[in-house]
């Protein structure tokens, strides 16, 4: 055989493998997981062949868009995730849909939920967010897999035991501090970017040892990244796209390249003032992680330590502006809470910036945060997918299938929470998060099991902390301008802001 001939031989074999790789990865194996779910008894919309339900979607969140609704009904579902409303109307609870050539299967039983999120053997791997959302959260802690994650949360944990956040309190205030001795002298105040500023500067502060001046950069090239990240939802694009120099591809990779040179400025700083050791807050744990040749089993690489610093500079702030943000916006619209609220502040803590130990002796607050949370809860759906077939209840659920939990549309159910679950309730956790629905798993907002919120202890200390400095100074009611929007953009927030009348207290 000649030369040329055994070249394009091997050219066609290549060539053959490739178109049988896409038929299998593309075509067969989706149309086969799909199928041993329809024959469980799994129903659930068509979609097209190549965008699934992308297109249904788009178009119904389209349509909800712009809805402004009552501002005194919390029922946003129809507004936010339109489409699983329609379906589980339509197939029940566990549904089977598609994005594009991926099926997914859809649960909303609190039982099915926790047999998927407390599994502790590894059947149930994050979902693959793609490229856009690594280059917002970094490949850290909400992301990584095994080995790499389980390194990653024994150096991180020490930063958020209880004892370490008491400690924080003092900064956490001192921060709410400065934020409202600048709101003296305003009558109404777009509230919800003041509070987004507040978390920034608090997880600066307190993890980075940085103001939030000094982590601007950091922020603004997150929420631009973002952006593109929402932009990049639902469209179905070849992969190789996500390589090729388009305007938004060189814009993301300038943002990345951005993010890295301030994080990396961050960390030499910490590098360059180093006398006993590098400090027991976020980053000084990880650069003894880093530094340390003694312990392989929690050490860590600088590339590894930047992306724990874009998850933590991310996940630290934006879900903890938007519970603040909503919590406002209850206590405006429901007076009473707030009053009562305030009533408990002063007797707990007085005038005085409190500390944590009058922090958590206040119980009404605690259960009107925990009510924002059902209601209004930031992260409105996680996802995971099985790397081995699986039971889960009573069906086999194949190897590779991407699983959604709806956490706005658990925590909205009536036959978890009863028929007032729509409404703003917070004497429902009168006796202890467990006990206020039918299911003691059902409050989600934090996620449950191994993978659940490293960060939780952190947010409701800060989240209390703000409240109870605020309701200490200001009475406060919701500007005629406020338009009740909830939208889903990565997290829940009020989509046109929320502007609000603050009235100084007397002294
Ligand atoms: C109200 C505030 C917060 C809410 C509602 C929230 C919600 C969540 C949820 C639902 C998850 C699980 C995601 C999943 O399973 O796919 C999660 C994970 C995580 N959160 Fe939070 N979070 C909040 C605040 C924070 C804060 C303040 C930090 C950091 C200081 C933080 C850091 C993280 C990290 C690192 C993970 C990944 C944990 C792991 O996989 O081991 N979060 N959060």
């Amino acid at each position: 055989m000649g030369y040329l001939e055994l070249l394009f031989g091997t050219l066609t074999v290549a060539f053959l493998a490739l178109v049988w790789n896409f038929l299998v990865s593309f075509a067969l194996t989706p149309y086969f997981k799909a199928k041993r779910m329809r024959e469980q008894g799994v129903r659930g919309p068509k979609g097209s062949f190549w965008s699934g339900c992308a297109e249904e979607i788009s178009h119904m969140k389209a349509a909800s868009r712009e809805m402004v609704m009552d501002i005194n009904s919390h029922d946003y579902l129809n507004k936010v995730v339109p489409h699983y409303v329609k379906w589980i109307s339509q197939y029940g609870g566990t549904f089977l849909y598609s994005v594009g050539r991926k099926p997914r299967l859809c649960i909303s039983d609190p039982d099915l939920v926790k047999q998927v999120l407390s599994n502790k053997f590894g059947f149930y791997m994050k979902l693959d967010s793609g490229t856009e959302v690594a280059a917002l959260l970094g490949n850290g802690l909400v992301l990584t897999e095994g080995e790499q994650w389980a390194r990653h949360r024994r150096v991180v944990s020490p930063a958020f035991t209880m004892d370490r956040i008491k400690t924080m309190t003092r900064t956490m205030a001192d921060c709410a501090k400065s934020m409202l001795d600048k709101l003296h002298n305003k009558k109404e105040v777009e509230i919800g970017t003041m509070l987004k500023e507040l978390t920034a500067d608090i997880i600066s502060n307190t993890a980075f040892g940085s103001s939030y001046s000094a982590g601007k950069e950091v922020f603004f090239a997150q929420y631009e990244l973002q952006m593109i990240v929402l932009a990049s939802f639902l469209k179905l694009e070849l992969p190789i796209k996500k390589y090729l120099p388009t305007e938004i591809n060189k814009r993301r990779w300038m943002l990345e390249k951005k993010l890295r040179e301030t994080l990396m400025g961050i960390i030499e700083k910490r590098l360059a003032s180093k006398e006993a050791g590098y400090g027991n807050d976020l980053l000084g744990l990880m650069m003894e992680a880093c530094m340390s040749e003694k312990q392989e089993e929690i050490n860590m690489s600088m590339d590894e330590i930047i992306d724990e610093c874009k998850t933590f500079f991310f996940a630290g702030h934006e879900t903890t502006s938007h519970l603040l943000t909503w919590t406002m916006f209850l206590l405006s619209t429901h007076q009473e809470w707030q009053q009562k609220l305030r009533e408990e502040v002063l007797s707990e803590c007085g005038k005085e910036i409190p500390d944590s130990n009058k922090i958590s002796k206040l119980k009404w607050m605690t259960m009107v945060v925990f009510e924002t949370l059902r209601l209004y809860s930031p992260v409105s759906l996680i996802g995971r997918t099985t790397c081995k077939d699986t039971k889960l209840g009573n069906l086999m659920i194949p190897k590779g299938m991407d699983i959604i939990i709806p956490i706005a549309i658990i925590h909205h159910s009536k036959e978890v929470w009863g028929p007032d679950a729509n409404e703003f309730n917070p004497l429902r956790f009168e006796n202890g998060v467990s006990k206020a629905a039918k299911h003691p798993n059902a409050m989600m907002a934090f996620s449950i099991g191994p993978r659940a919120c490293v960060g939780q202890s952190f947010a409701l200390m800060e989240a209390k902390t703000v409240l109870c400095m605020i309701l200490q100074r200001f009475s406060f009611t919701i500007s005629t301008d406020y338009k009740h929007m909830p939208a889903d953009m990565i997290t829940l927030q009020p989509q046109k802001g929320l502007p609000i009348i603050l009235r100084p207290l007397k002294a």
